[in-house]
């Protein structure tokens, strides 16, 4: 694990400790089995279009490597831009100290728009998967090398039973290879996998990381390119890969005018 990785699930682990102790695993549980269905998120970012590759844009304020990204930041227009942009679903950072996030983001997006919402946050713990259920979330992201194998397993089949899908991150070969050993996986219709472009250790982001894994993914529409996409080119190399989504945060938050921004990424002739 990179040490930035290895420090932000340390303080993971005392956050969820202390919630705990604020709002019992037994009320949030109980919060989490109330809510409906979940959007179907797994059918938003595998289903082909016209476009050639969906997109899950995200409402990113900050980050470790890039500092603050965007200072008139209202994560509801932000959403709602999205959508109007045509994305197919949005991912949330719900981090506070490390992406200045916020879990009510989270809720506040998903009553005012109609897309899937996925929490992006670093689980730990399954505490975490009944919080974003509870929060009205439709997918979660469970980082590889942060969790044991079997644990990654619980909370994926968690998720699935919560209906809820589940991105499964990784960045290299070993942890991708582990993943796809894990008895149970894949869920079906419940889970995909994610491909970090970004290095942990070094913060470097190198866009082919995705086609040198993405050999090893069988269903290609259930891989996901995350991080670094910053060029229409960019989109271009993971389209002609065939993964069936990408994830973009940073270039599209830091852009004084988001939709100008995604238009440039993503416009097809036509549209
Ligand atoms: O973005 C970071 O600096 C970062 C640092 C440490 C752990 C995770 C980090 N990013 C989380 C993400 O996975 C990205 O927000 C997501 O893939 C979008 O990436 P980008 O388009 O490059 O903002």
């Amino acid at each position: 694990m990179s040490d930035i990785l290895q420090e932000i699930v340390a303080y993971k682990r005392e956050f969820v400790r202390e919630q705990m102790q604020k709002v019992p695993l037994e009320q949030v549980k109980e919060q989490a089995l109330a809510m409906g269905k979940s959007r179907n998120f797994y059918k938003a970012v595998t289903k082909r279009n016209r476009r050639g590759i969906n997109v899950i844009a995200e409402v990113k304020k900050a980050s470790p490597s890039a500092g603050l990204i965007r200072e008139d930041f209202d994560p509801v227009e932000i959403a709602r831009t999205y959508e109007k942009c045509g994305a197919d679903a949005i991912s949330v950072l719900t981090d506070e100290k490390y992406f200045q996030g916020k879990l009510e983001y989270l809720t506040r997006i998903k009553q005012e728009v109609k897309l899937p919402v996925l929490r992006k946050d670093f689980f730990v713990d399954e505490y975490q998967v009944y919080e974003a259920k509870a929060a009205g979330a439709d997918a979660i992201l469970l980082i590889a090398e942060a969790l044991m194998p079997a644990q990654l397993m619980d909370l994926l089949i968690l998720a699935a039973k919560l209906t809820m899908t589940a991105i499964i991150e990784v960045h290299s070969m070993d942890s991708l290879l582990q993943v796809r050993s894990l008895e149970g996986f894949p869920v079906a219709g419940y889970s995909v996998i994610g491909v970090n472009n970004r290095d942990l250790k070094t913060m470097t982001v190198d866009i082919n990381t995705t086609g040198r894994l993405a050999d090893l993914v069988e269903k290609k529409r259930e891989l996901i390119a995350e991080s670094g996409v910053k060029t229409r080119e960019d989109v271009r190399k993971l389209k002609g890969i065939g993964v069936g989504a990408v994830l973009i945060g940073q270039t599209l938050c830091q852009s004084p005018s988001i939709e100008d921004k995604y238009k440039e990424l993503f416009w097809i002739p036509g549209q």
